[in-house]
């Protein structure tokens, strides 16, 4: 498939989606939210591929939803279209999704980043919900991603303020898994990637759905869930096979069954 505003790569068994509209800071557009979505459930679907990285260029992973395609809209405009909600395709795909960020993660950009099972971000990574800046308020998910991140107090400051957080106190307040120089950046979300999809794909998978279930549910119902869970993986020739490779001191095989 043909793609204008992404640039789509195989490497190994990884999925690399690139933002490409450099001139607008990668900012989000329609049309950026259907390829995104398209690609990412492409490898989805594809058994090759173990886990996708989602990145953009070293200046803005990305600066934001695209304010002029938001200017002209009207309510109607924007409830009728149910604005942003293709988004929701991508928080749907089941393989791991790592966000690997450099430059600005505005708005959009910052959200975008948060519907990702983990960030890496570059040092110069800047995140923000600037929103407020335009007299409007976050909508791909921010006011509730974010504050799940980084706690209440944090949240609000982000979101009232609209200021912008800086890669090291990203990390510190737990948005960031780890930060890394920019030009190790995609090496190093490619080498994560690359160690996910090396492992039992359905173990992957539902590890995913496991701590994922921890935003959505109570602690007991969560704690019941993973048991389920871990109790129907000795169901999985994988999980023979694993145990038996450390036992008898040599890699695991996996064939994702
Ligand atoms: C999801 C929801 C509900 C909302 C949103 O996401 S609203 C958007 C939130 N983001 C922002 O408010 C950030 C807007 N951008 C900026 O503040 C600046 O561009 C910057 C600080 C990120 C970078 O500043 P810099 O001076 O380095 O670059 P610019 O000359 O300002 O930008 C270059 C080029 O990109 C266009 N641009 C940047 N961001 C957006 C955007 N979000 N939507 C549309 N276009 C964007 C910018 O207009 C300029 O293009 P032109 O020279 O052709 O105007």
């Amino acid at each position: 498939m043909a793609y204008e505003t992404i640039l789509v790569e195989t490497r190994e068994r990884v999925g690399l989606i690139t933002l490409n509209r450099p001139k607008a800071l990668n900012a989000l557009n329609a049309l950026v939210m259907e390829e995104v979505v398209a690609a990412a459930q492409a490898f989805d679907e594809n058994p090759r591929i173990g886990a996708i990285v989602i990145t953009g260029s070293e200046k803005a992973f990305a600066a934001g939803a695209d304010i002029k395609e938001m200017l002209p809209k009207t309510f109607i405009d924007a409830y009728m279209e149910d604005i942003f909600s293709g988004w929701d395709g991508l928080v749907r795909v089941r393989k791991p999704v790592i966000a690997a960020v450099a430059g600005y993660a505005l708005g959009g950009g910052c959200e975008l980043a948060m519907m990702c099972d983990f960030i890496i971000a570059a040092e110069n990574a800047k995140f923000g919900q600037p929103e407020i800046t335009l007299g409007i308020i976050p909508g791909m998910g921010g006011s509730q991603r974010l504050t799940r991140f980084v706690g209440k107090s944090k949240a609000m400051d982000m979101c009232l303020t609209g200021r912008m957080m800086d890669a090291a106190e990203a990390e510190r307040s737990g948005l960031v898994s780890r930060v890394v120089p920019p030009g190790e950046l995609i090496e190093e979300a490619l080498k994560a990637a690359t160690t996910i999809a090396e492992f039992s794909l359905p173990a992957v998978m539902m590890a995913k759905e496991a701590v994922n279930r921890s935003y959505e549910t109570t602690l007991t119902e969560g704690l019941r869930f993973e048991r389920r869970v871990f109790d129907s993986m000795f169901a999985l020739d994988d999980r023979k096979e694993g145990m038996a490779a450390f036992t008898e001191k040599r890699s695991a095989n996996f064939k994702n069954r």
